[in-house]
């Protein structure tokens, strides 16, 4: 049992995904007749889910929404196909997941992602050996901004003293839904200004997050 953890987003957080989830985004409009999206609309889209992120590339496409959910099957099976041929970690963050092992936490993944999908990406990534908790958007009856699966996370982790780490507004509410530190790393797919984004912390590089951890879950052990 674990009694200090860091919670991790996915999804631009640990990983630069937005490239994959663009090229799947493509073929799935492409088997539809339709042009590709612009990257940076996609990369807007991310953060809610799959059935979401295809809910809004129907409205912009024009699409018809009674296909939703043909079009997120077709969409699941093209991502899945092909999701991490050009997506990579961020910088930093194997060795800063190693240096959270080293000093002892507990660590799991909590994203909007389906988690076999997750999972995927995490084994082809060489990261999944440093997460025994991963729970997707498809784990739970609730996804994110409900805060049940960090605290499910928490659970599976025999945690108490814990900060949840992501790059968007959906995660900041889930921390605070779930009254955790939260930590926002700038450089994923959040929408606002970071002003705008409740926060304990900002960072933008991991190289320096173990540092910026500890005395978080140090004041939260005073408690
Ligand atoms: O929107 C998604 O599918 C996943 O996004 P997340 O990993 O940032 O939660
Ligand atoms: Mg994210």
């Amino acid at each position: 049992m674990s009694s200090a953890a860091v919670l991790f987003d996915l999804d631009g957080t640990l990983i630069d995904s937005a490239p994959d989830l663009h090229a799947a985004a493509a073929r799935m409009l492409e088997a539809e007749g339709q042009a590709p999206l612009p990257f940076e609309i996609i990369r807007s889209f991310i953060g809610n889910g799959v059935p979401k992120l295809v809910e809004r590339i129907i409205g912009v496409a024009g699409l018809d929404m009674a296909e939703h959910p043909r079009l997120v099957s077709a969409f699941m099976a093209e991502y899945d196909a092909h999701s991490t041929d050009l997506t990579r970690p961020y910088p930093g963050v194997a060795d800063a997941l190693a240096r959270f092992r080293t000093m002892g936490y507990g660590l799991g993944v909590v994203t909007n992602k389906p988690e076999a999908s997750a999972r995927n990406v995490l084994a082809a990534l060489r990261l999944a050996e440093f997460f025994p908790v991963v729970i997707g958007g498809d784990s739970l009856p609730e996804r994110k901004p409900d805060p049940s699966g960090v605290l499910t996370a928490m659970e599976q982790l025999g945690a108490s003293a814990t900060v949840y780490v992501g790059d968007s507004e959906v995660d900041s509410e889930t921390a605070g839904r779930a009254d955790l530190p939260f930590l926002l790393f700038t450089e994923g797919y959040r929408k606002s200004p970071v002003f705008q984004i409740p926060h304990q912390l900002v960072f933008d590089r991991f190289d320096g997050l173990p540092a910026l951890v500890e005395p978080l879950v140090s004041t939260q052990r005073l408690v």
